[in-house]
């Protein structure tokens, strides 16, 4: 790709951007969020939105010829394939028909053979033996006629790829953040599959914000700040630390908040017993839990074990049992508005899900929840109600400041913020609430390292100003111990065992797999 530029409604957001892989190279590419990288691969795989929006400015060559994709097709055609930041599956079809969808394979009839191939039948034993292969090349083992609805997020990232790799004239993967929704063992097997595809030949263009992942897997790496090339080079030839002074032009320290002494004395805040949560794939299955005013908890564990379901079940959004008191009173089960009403908000760990109303303004998403639930914002004269724009506005361009939102301004319809900073949306609209007890789920999931730490600063910032409980649930060990005054552990849908942050990582390997950790802790 040479000198690709790209303007979105007069905001220039790729400026003079060159990029060259090689055959059979996995190159790594780099950048905090709206940095521009999904815009430069949407360029080269030919997206929609780069078309209705006037194209762009530049020259791509693949395999020595100028080329200019015109749509996914025509990329697809020259032996591209991408695998986008949200998942492209249909929730109702099979593993094989979702492989399979606008490549099936079929069959001459009787019928055809005089009227034309539209009329062959589908071959469902040739579908079924093609998407087989595309799973075991990937080391999946799931059984390839199982509908795609109800499969864990890990296992839909691979059905992707075997989507791709089923393509026989596959030269170039682009692998726009896969690993964002994967736990570190399904990471770990991914980028096994990486390698091979590799070694296959196949290229691979890899965005991830992970960046021990790129120093590991990748040969080479691209880092692009404010839509600009800031360096390509080999990546035996740069550690993480400068990659990240490199993407954020300055240097990143780590977060750490001072480490309360929960006295167990006190009455707990928030107090869970015996729940029960039937979320599939994370249900928990009687977990009790005492949290005390001003503590920052979290809860670790692996995936599918239950800690993503406790902070989903206070909030009543799956089936829920047991009881949960706060400040010693019950609290409503299955109830999301009431538990808002007693200011507990939830960021949820699903960020497509999350409800972003993606055709209208950052500080209308911002303020809709508040305004919903708590009438912020909001003008009483005499007996109407009128919403108050203005403080809105004045509140969207305080929080687009302190979490760094990067935006055209207050008025920017989410649709078009980048990934990243659509999350720290949801984000600014659970603090916009004010609430007693924080639940965060994943919090830095998909965030680049720059606004990762500024999201732990503000979790921090907030439990220590305002004395705010918070929740925070994660996959990153490392970010809760840097954060969290204690860390429950969950196994089987229960609390294993609940460790101080700076407990030997044996402790939390073993707690992790549900082992007796005893003789490491004492
Ligand atoms: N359809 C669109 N219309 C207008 N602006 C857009 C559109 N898509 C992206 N942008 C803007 O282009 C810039 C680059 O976004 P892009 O999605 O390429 O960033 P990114 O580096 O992939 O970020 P992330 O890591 O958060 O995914 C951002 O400022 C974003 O707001």
């Amino acid at each position: 790709m040479k000198n690709i530029s790209k303007t979105y409604s007069g905001n220039q957001v790729l400026k003079n951007v060159s990029l060259t892989i090689k055959e059979g190279e996995i190159h790594g590419l780099v950048g905090e969020n709206g940095a521009g990288k999904s815009t430069l691969m949407n360029i080269l795989f030919g997206m929609p939105v780069i078309h209705s929006t006037g194209g762009f400015e530049g020259e791509i060559l693949f395999d020595g010829k100028t080329c200019n994709p015109k749509s996914p097709t025509e990329a697809m055609e020259m032996g591209i394939g991408m695998v986008h930041q949200e998942f492209m599956l249909i929730p109702g079809f099979t593993i094989t028909e979702n492989i399979k969808l606008n490549r099936e394979n079929t069959k001459p009839t009787t019928l055809s053979k005089v009227l034309g191939p539209k009329l062959e039948k589908l071959n469902f034993t040739k579908m079924k033996e093609d998407a087989k292969n595309a799973l075991n090349k990937l080391n999946m083992t799931v059984d390839e006629y199982l509908p795609v609805a109800g499969l864990p997020v890990g296992y839909m990232q691979f059905i992707e790829i075997a989507r791709e790799i089923d393509k026989s004239n596959l030269k170039l993967l682009i692998l726009d953040e896969p690993t964002a929704v994967l736990t570190e063992s399904e990471a770990d097997q991914f980028l096994d599959v990486i390698q091979n595809l590799s070694n296959m030949g196949i290229a691979i263009l890899f965005i991830t914000h992970r960046l021990d992942e790129i120093k590991q897997v990748t040969d080479s790496i691209t880092i692009l700040r404010d839509g600009s090339l800031v360096k390509s080079i080999p990546t035996s030839e740069i550690d993480i630390i400068e990659m990240a002074k490199l993407m954020v032009g300055r240097e990143i320290t780590s977060t750490t908040s001072d480490k309360k002494d929960i006295d167990s004395d006190t009455s707990p805040y928030l107090e869970l017993k015996d729940l029960y949560v039937d979320m599939p794939g994370e249900r928990v299955k009687g977990v009790n839990l005492q949290i005390r005013k001003g503590e920052i908890l979290g809860l670790g564990g692996l995936a599918g074990q239950g800690k993503i379901g406790i902070a989903n079940g206070i909030m009543g959004l799956y089936p829920t049992k047991g009881s949960i008191l706060k400040d010693g009173k019950e609290m409503p089960l299955n109830n999301p508005r009431e538990m808002l009403n007693n200011a507990v908000a939830f960021l949820s760990e699903d960020r497509k899900g999350v409800g972003l109303l993606l055709d209208e303004p950052i500080d209308f998403n911002i303020a809709f929840t508040s305004l919903e639930i708590q009438e912020k914002f909001i003008n009483k004269i005499g007996p109407f109600k009128i919403v108050d724009s203005k403080s809105i506005k004045f509140h969207a361009e305080k929080i687009i400041k302190d979490l760094d939102i990067r935006c055209t301004g207050p008025n920017q319809y989410t649709r078009f913020l980048s990934g990243g900073n659509q999350q720290k949306v949801c984000i600014a609209r659970a603090l916009t609430l004010n609430p007693d007890i924080l639940l965060v789920s994943e919090p830095t999931r998909g965030i680049d390292i720059g606004a990762k730490k500024l999201v732990l600063d503000t979790l921090v910032k907030l439990n220590q100003e305002l004395n705010m409980t918070i929740i925070i649930t994660s996959s990153e060990l490392a970010e809760l111990r840097q954060v969290s005054d204690r860390i429950a552990i969950i196994s089987e849908g229960k609390v294993h065992t609940i460790l101080p942050p700076d407990a030997s990582d044996e402790a939390f390997g073993l707690a992790m797999a549900g082992e007796d950790i005893d003789k490491v802790v004492s």
